[in-house]
């Protein structure tokens, strides 16, 4: 979605930047989901999932690193939610793995935002949209800041497989299950340990795989 640049300059306020990038992120993340749910002839479900959905709104700092080490500053991880996006200083360190396991730095321009699709919407496409692997590597000697817009179902809405994406040929692969039950236990000793997959983080489809 082309917009202009949001990160305070000259005489641009903080406060704008969050207020524009909060109207254009949640406009831009409703165009994304119709675009997902026309795709799968799904686009019935559409006002469900908006009457549902709550936005948490995030800034991140990450400092810029005092070693050499690459350790990454945010370990590698899926989001549970439905979707984020995130929008950035130009300082980079985002990196996405892409499908066949390779780590992808993100350069986005000033002027577009990222769009992650979380693990919410892959388990409702009965894992049709993989929701990618990322993380954050600092480098260099600038401070990150970056702007989250988190989206995410809210509680008392059960998230369950389309019945449309099942049948014969494609198993139902996760059971129904409400994003804030999940949560409630998200950090709880006993779903730490089961989600270690492949030595990632990937903590919902943990949770509620058939
Ligand atoms: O700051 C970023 O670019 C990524 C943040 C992120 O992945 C998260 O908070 O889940
Ligand atoms: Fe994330």
């Amino acid at each position: 979605m082309p917009h202009n640049a949001l990160w305070p300059q000259g005489k641009i306020s903080f406060s704008k930047t969050l207020a524009s990038f909060t109207q254009l992120a949640s406009e831009l993340q409703k165009k994304i989901l119709k675009m997902i749910l026309e795709s799968f002839g799904l686009e019935k479900y559409m006002d469900e999932f908006i009457d549902s959905t709550n936005y948490q709104l995030r800034i991140m700092k990450y400092e810029k690193p005092k070693t050499n080490d690459s350790t990454p500053t945010l370990a590698a991880h899926c989001d549970t939610n439905t979707m984020t996006l995130l929008y950035q200083n130009e300082v980079n360190g985002l990196q996405i793995q892409s499908i066949d396991g390779e780590w992808i730095n993100m350069k986005p321009s000033p002027k577009s935002f990222i769009v992650l699709i979380g693990e919410s919407i892959s388990v409702w496409l009965n894992g049709r949209l993989p929701s990618p692997f990322h993380r954050v590597i600092m480098k260099g000697n600038e401070d990150r800041y970056s702007l989250g817009l988190f989206t995410r179902l809210r509680g008392g809405y059960v998230i369950k497989v389309a019945n449309e994406l099942v049948d014969d040929n494609n198993p139902i692969l996760f059971k129904p299950h409400g994003h804030e039950e999940f949560l409630k236990i998200f950090y709880s000793e006993i779903t730490q340990a089961a989600v270690q997959f492949e030595g990632y983080i990937t903590r919902l489809k943990a949770y509620c795989s058939v």
